[in-house]
């Protein structure tokens, strides 16, 4: 059947709606005289295209100046140590064998963390590559296992990520995580995610952490848990 989007230029056999119809028709469509009638890869003239400088992965969330550097409380794991979960229902904490990540996060030097992760193929969302929501948590939980070394309940208010390159599945993750700045209740951390031991990020991410009382903050919340 002919989808009504492929209407004009000549009818193929192959169409498909996405995902994976403009993966077929780009190039091979095009060579053949297949023109759908929206093509997403013209660019609409007269609209003014966002001019993103990726290489640079800038971000607009910057550090305060009056922030102040991260003191690691004196019983924080050593360096090289295992950062023990915060809570075993955590997403963020629990193995994959019960629907989590998988993350397995080590103390660094003063407020730094190293996050490692195999991606696993439940959570691919382009094909052959990681999600993109899930490359999020684990920044997230990365950055958030960062404000353990200063011994802090925290919850994330803000959290952004550039993503640079493709994560493959299977594909083995180093992020390393730190805080970078202290003020008030807010936490500013920053992380970086490398692929296969690669030199250059794969993505970057930054977050706004605020620290909470762990027992009011959750307090109306956990009979949600099915975990308890
Ligand atoms: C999970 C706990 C376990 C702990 C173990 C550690 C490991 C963790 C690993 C887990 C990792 C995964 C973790 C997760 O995934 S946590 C899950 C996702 N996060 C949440 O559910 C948090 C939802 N939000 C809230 O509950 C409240 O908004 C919080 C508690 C964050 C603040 O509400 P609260 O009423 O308490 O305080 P406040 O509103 O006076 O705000 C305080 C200050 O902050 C500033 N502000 C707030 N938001 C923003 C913003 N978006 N951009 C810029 N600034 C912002 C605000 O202006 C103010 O500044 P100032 O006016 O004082 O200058």
């Amino acid at each position: 059947m002919v989808s009504r989007r492929f209407a004009v230029g000549r009818r193929c056999s192959m169409d498909t709606f996405p995902p994976f119809s403009r993966l077929r028709w780009s190039p091979v469509r095009r060579r053949r005289g297949c023109v759908p009638a929206h093509d997403p890869l013209r660019r609409p003239a007269g609209r003014v295209e966002p001019q993103l400088d990726y290489l640079a992965m800038t971000s607009n969330w910057t550090v305060p100046g009056e922030a102040v550097s991260p003191v690691r409380h004196p019983e924080a794991p050593a360096p090289g140590e295992s950062i023990p979960a915060h809570w075993h229902g955590c997403f963020g904490c629990r193995g994959t064998g019960d629907g989590g990540l998988g993350l397995d996060v080590r103390a660094g030097e003063g407020a730094e963390v190293t996050g490692e992760i195999v991606v696993d193929p439940a959570f691919e969302g382009g094909p052959g590559v990681i999600h993109g929501g899930v490359l999020s948590s684990v920044f997230d939980e990365v950055m958030g296992f960062s404000a353990k070394l200063l011994a802090l309940e925290v919850v994330t208010a803000h959290l952004e990520v550039d993503f640079r390159s493709p994560v493959p599945v299977r594909s083995a993750l180093t992020v390393r995580a730190r805080v970078d700045g202290v003020l008030g209740r807010k936490l500013y951390a920053s992380a970086e995610v490398y692929v296969n031991g690669a030199a250059a990020p794969a993505g970057s991410a930054r977050a706004l952490f605020i620290t909470i009382d762990q027992a009011v903050h959750f307090r109306d919340l956990v009979g949600n848990s099915t975990r308890i």
